[in-house]
């Protein structure tokens, strides 16, 4: 079975002062009226993931207004032979703490220890916006194949602030830059080696024969001038590219400019043509290929938390959605307002009704679906 959140606890977490709930490892369909609190619960669970989670909100925004002074989030993950328990705080100034099984640890320790996958209403014009939201959502799921990849991004993008910083401020000494661009050809090279793999692992994860959720053929764009991965390749190419880097006061070529393209393979159409409801079918096809190919590699599908998906999809993507999420196993995290968007799920889900009461947000495990 898939490790899955048995207990959350939430602490002056935005609308949530004090909520604790305990599940069982099936879907949790979470409704109630707009601002109830839903999507603050499962910001709250995408924190558990390295990150800023799904608002990429930054710590200060979260503390409960008007009178808190931080927020905490308690959680325990279990699953077969495991078992762990985490905890994350935050106060102002300070940053996020961690403690995993009472130890401090690194934000990064949580990527191998809990895969999270998500689709919120903000990645609805991810298709047709700049490519920073592709690159992120790639990431994202690459992270969930390849632990790692956290660490080379993080590894790349403090070298070339740094670099940034010199190309600002007109260094010309080539004496400056070698080691940190030879640092960003190693964390590059890897960024893009791990983003291959994660779409070759995807590809393979797509499903012809879907039709709620086409499968999409997936392609990495990367600016010319970048070179094919590897070290030494990606270090020449840096160097060489100062002048330009110079004039332009930043670095110009690398994976922080790659771009994710898809196209509707039974269409052959970009994605960014498709029509609404086909863009969004196109990222849940994607997130559903991402939850397949982890759950053949590992044996357990990520956690998957979906924000007000379920209401943007006609009666039958919604069925087929549900049937596709239970047959994963995944502890799928889902919002929409009404409980009649899940009375499909019945028994298959726990249901969670969240309501506001005097500007508090209260949540509760409805015995039956309701
Ligand atoms: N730091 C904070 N302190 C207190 N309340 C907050 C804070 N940040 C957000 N809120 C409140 O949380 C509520 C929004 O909660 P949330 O986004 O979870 O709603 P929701 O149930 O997902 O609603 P919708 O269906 O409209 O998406 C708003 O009322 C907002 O004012």
């Amino acid at each position: 079975m898939t490790p899955y959140i048995a207990q959350l606890a939430l602490s002056h977490f935005r609308s949530h002062r004090r909520t604790r709930l305990q599940f069982d490892g099936r879907p949790v369909a979470l409704y109630g009226p707009n601002g109830a609190g839903k999507t603050n619960l499962i910001e709250a669970v995408s924190l558990l993931s390295p990150g800023r989670g799904l608002r990429r909100a930054a710590a200060e925004e979260i503390i409960r207004r008007p009178e808190a002074i931080g927020w905490k989030i308690t959680a325990s993950i279990e699953g077969p032979g495991l078992g762990h328990e985490i905890e994350i705080t935050a106060e102002p100034g300070q940053p996020r703490s961690l403690s995993l099984d009472g130890k401090s640890a690194p934000q990064l320790a949580l990527a191998r220890l809990i895969r999270i996958v998500w689709l919120v209403p903000a990645q609805d014009r991810l298709w047709i916006e700049g490519a920073e939201g592709r690159r992120r959502f790639l990431d994202r799921m690459t992270l969930s194949f390849l632990p790692d990849h956290g660490e080379a991004v993080l590894t790349y993008e403090k070298s070339m602030r740094e670099r940034n910083r010199l190309l600002k401020d007109d260094v010309r000494d080539p004496g400056w830059y070698r080691a940190l661009e030879h640092q960003m050809a190693e964390a590059g090279s890897r960024i893009m080696e791990n983003r291959a793999e994660a779409l070759s692992r995807l590809s393979a994860a797509q499903d012809d024969t879907a039709t709620a959720f086409p499968a999409a053929d997936l392609s990495l764009i990367e600016v010319e001038g970048t070179p094919a991965p590897g070290r030494d390749a990606l270090t020449e190419a840096l160097a060489a590219n100062r002048p330009r880097d110079l004039a332009a006061g930043r670095t110009l070529i690398g994976p922080h400019r790659s771009d994710l393209a898809a196209t509707y393979r039974a269409k052959d159409m970009a994605a960014a043509q498709c029509s609404t409801g086909e863009q969004k079918a196109l990222l849940i096809s994607l997130i559903l290929a991402n939850a397949r190919a982890l759950k053949a590699e590992t044996g357990a599908a990520p956690l998957v938390l979906l924000d007000e998906v379920a209401a943007h999809l006609d009666a039958g993507r919604r069925a087929a959605l549900f049937d596709e999420i239970c047959a994963l196993g995944a502890q799928a995290w889902m919002t929409g307002t009404g409980p009649d968007l899940f009375a499909d799920l019945d028994d298959r889900a726990q249901h969670v009704a969240v309501e506001d009461r005097d500007g508090e947000s209260v949540a509760r495990i409805e015995e039956a679906s309701p």
